[in-house]
């Protein structure tokens, strides 16, 4: 792998309550589609790493899952996963939405910063939906709860404030070589990518009826010789009665699940793909090893 001539590397958690447009941020710093983002919250399951340059710098973003109270295993995975991202961090990105601040979420965290010793970046998102007054209240007085380097205002969506922040960021990243090649935007497998794409869609467009019981698994990506990709994929619901849900009147919502995805990973990938679907009803999915490991997450007691 060819290396700048004085390149620097480091690893930047970003951490924040759920919906606070932690993988907005990501895509926004990386400069194009790598974690999915979604209006409902908790949907990031699996650990995806964005890689943002900045000139000789590489900046390594681990996109956390929304941290909150665990219940179930998987619930557990997701937040051991989140704080796993966080510990050899050379920076924390603590991002808050200024208007739903959600502060049952945000407290804990802000709680929990005080014993880190990364250097911690406080992130006010969303300027472009909030007055300009309260963010400066909010912003000192979460400064005084937690020691914060620094305060940025930044709308993820627009990206107002972004180039300063990742400016900064990749100042703070210490001298070493880069870890990826600099074409490389995401160590996500592109099937576990494809993957998420389909689950995004399949919360898109069941919306409340299907709530966090849905798991997609990669099955196969094939290359094919004339160029295009074969992606077969398992959409893993808990019980039996959700089936009609997913393939709707005819399979007309499974088939409008499947071309929507199917044309975004097109975009994505840059190539022709063919996208096949498959419902199974596993009840105990939520509690199989495979999938989690499927998903990157580990396996948590
Ligand atoms: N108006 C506005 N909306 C934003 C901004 N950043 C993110 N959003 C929206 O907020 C919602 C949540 O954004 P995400 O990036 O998915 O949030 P997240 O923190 O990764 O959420 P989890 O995966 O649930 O932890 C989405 O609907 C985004 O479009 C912003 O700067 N301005």
């Amino acid at each position: 792998m060819s290396q700048p001539k004085a390149p620097h590397c480091g690893l930047v958690a970003v951490i924040g309550a759920p919906n606070a447009g932690k993988s907005t941020l990501v895509n926004q710093l990386v400069g194009q589609k790598v974690a999915i983002t979604s209006a409902k919250a908790q949907t990031t399951r699996a650990r995806l790493l964005g890689i943002a340059l900045e000139g000789e710098t590489q900046i390594l973003l681990v996109d956390t899952p929304g941290i909150f109270e665990p219940r179930r295993r998987l619930d557990r995975a997701m937040v051991s996963a989140a704080w796993e991202g966080t510990t050899a961090a050379d920076a924390v990105l603590l991002v808050v939405d200024p208007v739903k601040q959600r502060r049952h979420e945000l407290m804990p965290l802000l709680e929990s910063l005080k014993d880190r010793l990364e250097r911690k970046i406080l992130v006010l998102n969303k300027v472009d939906a909030s007055a300009k007054e309260p963010l400066l209240a909010l912003a000192q007085e979460l400064g005084a709860i937690a020691d914060f380097a620094e305060v940025y205002f930044v709308s993820a969506l627009t990206g107002d404030g972004v180039p300063q922040l990742k400016a900064r960021l990749a100042a703070m990243m210490p001298e070493g070589p880069w870890h990826y090649p600099e074409d490389q935007v995401s160590d996500a497998s592109e099937r576990l990518l494809a993957a998420e794409v389909t689950r995004e869609q399949l919360y898109r467009q069941l919306h409340e009826e299907l709530p966090y019981d849905a798991a997609v698994r990669p099955e196969s990506y094939e290359q094919r010789p004339d160029g295009s990709v074969e992606i077969r994929q398992q959409i893993v619901i808990a019980r039996d009665s959700q089936k009609p849900i997913v393939l709707g009147k005819q399979g007309r919502r499974i088939k409008e699940i499947g071309e929507a995805a199917r044309k975004e990973l097109a975009e994505i990938l840059g190539q022709k793909v063919h996208l096949f679907l498959h419902v199974k009803v596993d009840e105990r999915w939520a509690e199989s090893r495979e999938v989690y490991e499927e998903m990157g997450l580990d396996w948590v007691r």
